[in-house]
């Protein structure tokens, strides 16, 4: 039987797309316009939903009632929240309230599906079968809930069709390692050596050898021949992480080893040839490593020919759940713990508050550590006082206490602000949470170009434009997030002649 999912959402535009999306992928849709009626559907529905679809800003009872209600009354059906950019708090009050997943608006189908099919796969149906994570290696392995990632994913494959060089950019703990090993399994050489190396960990004296060996004798202490890195990985994989320590002598002759495929052997006579897909990783910013002098210009050109800049996890916090949940099943796996072991949404919430300054490391080890001290089957946020303990005025101490952790009416003082200044004459319009996906939307100026102060129907005519699209035309939003009642708004697109199907379309 086909998946049913429930779209709730007080947006006859958004009803159709969603509904539609769903049903091309082969799924069935009902689909109501407020959270009265979808607590009626889901309370009178004969098989459970396979997973609810739910705005959370709505007149009557919103979203957010709908969660608390499904908590109530036991409906474990998975609830994906949809939210707008910049709600970062309301996400975290959702996840409190029992939301499975959240996705930001406007929702590609692609998302959403993607948000459905984990959904579906966490729901009870699957989770009474128990089931673990088994590690490939591939991209089947990697995590992802973002279109940031996604898209970061999508660039991987396409490089793993072909033998290119490819470098792999981002902070510590990002998953540039991980996003390697993919493209390796995934490539033609998959059978083949693929062989890492830390550049940054090994003492420059040793780099060379260790690259690309020695013969013995060629210097104290090189009792014997060693192999280097190139050679064991010779028709393989070569991973250089941390390539931006590499000293300047041995880049020297990695250039060489890249441009003519000869490597040549500390002490030896002649030069071999190796065949290497070479792929690097860097948290350093390269660009600046060549600018400082620190890295060879030629190098820095034959290595990152397809560069991939992987986001750090408070930029793609959609990911965070996902992962969270990820890291629970492996550890409750290989902790012996039991397969049924779940996050509390309070710990949800605190997880996709942080601002993971480690990243995905971090967050595997602060799951990790929360599973083994777990005693019970609900990995509650007490279990993560190290989290806690770093969010301004989240006080762990006081409501372990009370045992009141679900009463909460703690809501993250984080930045996840879209509307930035930007100057004394502008407002800005910066996506910080999403800078993979959604770019900058530009800026509304209060001077006109004969330097005076602007009109205000002007100023407030462009300033519903942009809020239209920049909430993809949820009327509600906008008249929520603009202050004004869904009614003015309605007047104001017609005093302004504003189709919000194409807001900035016609914009001046
Ligand atoms: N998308 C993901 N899904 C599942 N696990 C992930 C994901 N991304 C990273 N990890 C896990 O997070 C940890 C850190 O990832 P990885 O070592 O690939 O990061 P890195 O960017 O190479 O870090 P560094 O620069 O410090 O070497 C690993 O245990 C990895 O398995």
């Amino acid at each position: 039987m086909s998946a049913r999912i429930l779209i709730v959402d007080d947006d006859p535009v958004q009803r159709r797309l969603l509904k539609g999306a769903v049903e091309r992928a082969g799924m069935t849709a009902d689909a109501t316009d407020d959270g009265t009626k979808a607590v009626k559907l889901i309370a009178n529905a004969e098989e459970p939903y396979d997973a609810v679809v739910l705005d959370l800003v709505m007149p009557g009872m919103d979203g957010l009632s709908v969660l608390a209600w499904m908590a109530e009354n036991g409906h474990g059906t998975p609830a994906i929240v949809q939210t707008g950019l910049g709600g970062i708090e309301t996400v975290v009050k959702a996840m409190r309230a029992g939301a499975f997943d959240f996705v930001v608006k406007p929702v590609s189908p692609e998302r959403l599906i993607t948000a459905i099919g984990h959904a579906r796969k966490a729901g009870t149906k699957e989770r009474a079968s128990g089931g673990g994570v088994k590690i490939t290696g591939g991209f089947a392995d990697i995590v992802v809930a973002s279109p940031a990632m996604d898209r970061i994913l999508s660039l991987a494959k396409r490089a793993a069709a072909s033998d290119i060089p490819v470098v792999l950019e981002g902070e510590s703990g990002v998953g540039k390692e991980m996003i390697a090993r993919a493209i390796q399994m995934e490539s033609a050489r998959r059978a083949r050596p693929y062989v890492t190396v830390n550049c940054g960990a090994i003492p420059a004296s040793l780099v060379e050898s260790i690259l690309f060996g020695h013969e013995k004798g060629a210097f104290t202490g090189a009792v014997d021949n060693h192999t280097g890195k190139f050679v064991e990985a010779d028709r393989g994989t070569l991973f250089l992480d941390e390539v931006g320590d590499l000293p300047p002598e041995v880049q020297v002759k990695l250039l060489r080893a890249v441009q003519s495929g000869e490597i040549e052997t500390v002490g030896a006579r002649d030069v071999r040839k190796v065949d290497i897909r070479l792929i690097s990783a860097t948290n350093k910013d390269l660009i600046e490593e060549v600018k400082a002098g620190r890295f060879r210009e030629d190098l820095y050109y034959r290595l990152n020919v397809f560069p991939i800049h992987v986001p750090a996890l408070r930029q793609r916090k959609e990911d965070i759940p996902e992962l969270a949940r990820h890291f629970v099943r492996r550890y409750a796996q290989s902790t012996a713990r039991s397969p049924h072991i779940n996050l509390a949404p309070e710990a949800l919430a605190l997880l996709t508050a942080h601002d993971w300054p480690g990243n995905i490391r971090e967050l595997e080890n602060a799951v990790h550590r929360a599973v083994v001290l777990c005693e019970t089957e609900t990995l509650g946020a007490d279990l993560f006082p190290q989290i806690a303990a770093q969010m301004p005025g989240y006080d762990l101490a006081s409501r372990r206490h009370s045992g009141a952790l679900e009463e909460m009416s703690w809501v993250p003082s984080i930045e996840f602000d879209p509307v930035k200044d930007q100057g004394p004459a502008m407002i800005g319009f910066e996506d910080q949470g999403a800078v993979q996906t959604h770019e900058p939307e530009g800026a509304l100026n209060a001077i006109a170009s004969n330097g005076q102060i602007r009109p205000l129907a002007e100023v407030e005519e462009e300033l519903i434009r942009f809020a239209l699209s920049f909430y993809d035309g949820q009327m509600s939003e906008v008249a929520r997030r603009l202050g004004i009642g869904r009614s003015t708004l309605y007047r104001k697109l017609k005093d302004y002649a504003i189709d919000p199907g194409k807001p900035l379309k016609t914009a001046a």
